[in-house]
């Protein structure tokens, strides 16, 4: 975890795995046995009623052997009886399996609901650079897909593996009350059948993880190609993603080549078990009866048993080896139910107070923070790091970093490009967490709970998000019982109300996906006006206005600060364009992590070769070049 690997040993993210990450069997099925939650007794019941496939297939050997024995003794009217009442059995245990199917499916569909639930609600409490450094596609893999193997082993053990191995065993105790010496010789053969598939079982587990691995980058391609048409486009590079997509394909034929001749393999080896155990089984009892040993109905009864025991034993060689493949999946989920997740407390809801005039203090302080990002943070890559065990720690961004952010105050942060400005923003915001050192909002430690320190702060970051839905959905997922009034207040402080009215349905217009429809810098408004309708008493603005042409941008910085003086809220603004900043009551400049200076635009200009100075000088010398060039 980013920052954690030089950071303390008494984190709050640190928590116990909750399986190991190469899960077994008996971890696995507590596991998902607890999932099922209320519908436990339904499952059990579901699995009795499937047993009905079992039971079906034992009466009719126990039908042949009466009906044969009758026959050789002329008891006619029996017959007639075994007839009627053989059928009246098979029609309501035909029934009966059909009801458990049902149930059993709609219970496993229930179970694989509450598995993906858990695993997407964990994903979206990862620690933000490790969600940031997994892809989207690879992660809605394990959670939708990967899980679905998972939770589907509950019905391929209960159900089809306890079929079988209860068919196995009344088969079995069947025979023994016909020929026991022949049933003990099947009994000690058996073995053999579940041999390939148990020597082979580390192969197959690893081939279904490969395969779910491959899979999940075959989706990051296509998501990655639906997402940037328009660059693939520009560039004239639809040939590049689509050999690409080939290359990718390929190496997922591969692979499913590869587990085909693994599961040919071991499928040949029970096969061949199977059926030199039913072919020697039938040639004994068929010499017995030729020597008088065993009476025809037992003949019978005992060449339908045989394949009663064959059939087991070709699905549970085939099924144990599925169980395997599934176990790769479990490794794939296992990562994201282990990784630690962000400090969280329960929320007094009551004791919350985020609106910016109930906070006495409306303040943010780094005290002493030590942070850097983790090379290995995404889930696959601490997946690879973990299996190569390479765990050399990533050097620190931020070392020691101190600043304070005082309460109804306006302070910017300047620097160049990758100083580490947004990182103290996101540090600031309560979206990443310090290694040592902490992070106070409105005297809340972001480590002890980030959401309530989140609480308190409007942040709004470089590349904002919309979701498809309406304008006004949009901006009242901020504050879902904001008024009309409100709602019209905010967006006219972010400049936003008259192009939103322009458009034809206004407020209840509908944007496509991530607001495509929309122009960067209507985008950036929207994501202001959200920020202002939150009304927290601490803002961020992570170059939330870098996209707005300079006169929209300084009425925007002049309403938004109107604001914040008016609810006494801190105000903290990143720029590039330093014009946004130069109002600022403090400036704090920038560089590799370090702030090298602190002072109001006026002091900072009177620096002699200080970094401030220099930033707005290649501004002004551009803004002067551009102006002598028109
Ligand atoms: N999620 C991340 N994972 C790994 N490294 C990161 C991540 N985000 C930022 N960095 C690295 O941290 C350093 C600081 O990045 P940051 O975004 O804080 O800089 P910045 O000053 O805001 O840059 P800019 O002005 O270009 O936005 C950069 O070297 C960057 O590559």
């Amino acid at each position: 975890m980013a920052g954690h690997r030089y950071g303390r040993e008494d984190c709050p993210m640190k928590q116990a795995p909750r399986i190991s990450a190469t899960p077994r069997i008996r971890e696995l099925i507590p596991l998902l046995w607890s999932r099922l939650g209320n519908s436990r007794m339904l499952f059990i019941l579901a699995i009795l009623l499937c047993l009905t496939d079992m039971v079906i297939h034992l009466i009719i050997p126990m039908m042949m052997e009466f009906y044969f024995d009758f026959l050789e003794t002329g008891e006619l009217v029996k017959v007639k009886y075994l007839l009627i009442g053989f059928n009246v059995a098979l029609l309501a245990l035909t029934v009966l399996g059909l009801i458990g199917h049902y149930l059993k499916q709609n219970q496993i569909s229930i179970l694989h609901r509450n598995v993906a639930l858990e695993l997407a609600d964990h994903a979206q409490r990862l620690p933000l650079e490790k969600a940031q450094a997994s892809h989207s596609a690879d992660l809605q893999q394990r959670i939708y897909w990967d899980s679905n193997k998972v939770t589907s082993l509950l019905a391929t053990i209960f159900n089809s593996m306890g079929t079988q191995i209860l068919m196995l065993f009344f088969a079995c105790i069947y025979m023994f009350t016909l020929q026991w010496q022949v049933a003990l010789g099947v009994l000690l053969l058996m073995p053999l059948c579940l041999l390939g598939s148990h020597l082979l079982r580390n192969r197959l587990m690893n081939i279904g993880k490969r395969v779910a691995d491959q899979e999940s980058v075959m989706k990051q391609c296509q998501q990655d190609a639906l997402q940037s048409m328009d660059m693939l486009r520009a560039f004239d590079v639809q040939d590049w993603m689509s050999e690409r997509f080939v290359r990718e394909r390929k190496k997922l034929n591969k692979l499913y080549m590869r587990r085909m001749w693994w599961q040919l393999l071991v499928q040949t080896l029970s096969d061949t078990s199977a059926l030199l155990i039913a072919w020697g089984t039938i040639l004994v009892v068929a010499w017995l009866a030729v020597e008088g040993k065993i009476h025809i109905g037992a003949l019978m009864a005992f060449f339908i048993l045989i394949w009663r025991v064959y059939g087991p034993l070709l699905s549970l060689g085939k099924l144990w080896g599925e169980i395997q493949e599934s176990k790769g999946a479990a490794i794939r989920i296992a990562s994201i139910w282990n990784a630690e997740k962000e400090p969280e407390r329960e929320l007094d809801k009551e004791s919350v107070m985020p609106a910016a005039g109930a906070v006495q203090e409306a303040s943010l302080t780094w005290h002493n923070v030590s942070f850097g990002y983790d090379e290995h943070a995404g889930i696959q890559e601490a997946e690879k790091q973990a299996a190569e065990e390479d765990n050399t720690p990533s050097p620190p961004l931020l070392d020691q970093f101190r600043l304070s952010l005082k309460p109804a105050s306006f302070m910017a942060i300047v620097g160049s490009s990758g100083s580490g400005k947004s990182t103290v923003a996101k540090l600031g915001a309560g979206l990443l967490f310090p290694a040592s050192g902490t992070v106070e909002v409105c005297g809340a430690a972001t480590m002890e709970s980030a959401e309530q320190a989140r609480q308190y702060v409007s942040y709004v970051p470089q590349r904002p998000y919309l979701y498809a839905g309406s304008i006004r959905d949009n901006l009242l997922l901020a504050k879902p019982e904001a008024s009309e009034a409100e709602l019209i207040e905010a967006a006219t402080i972010a400049e936003a109300h008259t192009f939103i009215h322009e458009l034809p349905d206004g407020y209840h217009t509908v944007m496509s996906e991530h607001g495509n429809s929309l122009s960067g810098g209507q985008k950036q408004r929207l994501a202001i006006a959200r920020a202002v309708l939150a009304d927290r008493p601490v803002w961020i603005f992570d170059e939330a206005t870098s996209a707005l042409d300079l006169e929209t941008e300084r009425k925007v910085m002049e309403a938004i600060l109107k604001r914040a003086k008016e609810r006494g809220s801190a105000v903290l603004v990143i720029a590039h364009r330093l014009t946004t900043v130069q109002e600022a009551d403090t400036i704090v400049a920038m560089e590799n992590g370090s702030i090298v200076e602190t002072g109001t635009h006026a002091e900072l200009l009177h620096r002699e070769d200080g970094l401030y100075r220099s930033l707005w000088r290649q501004m002004d010398g551009s803004r002067e070049t551009a102006l002598h060039s028109a």
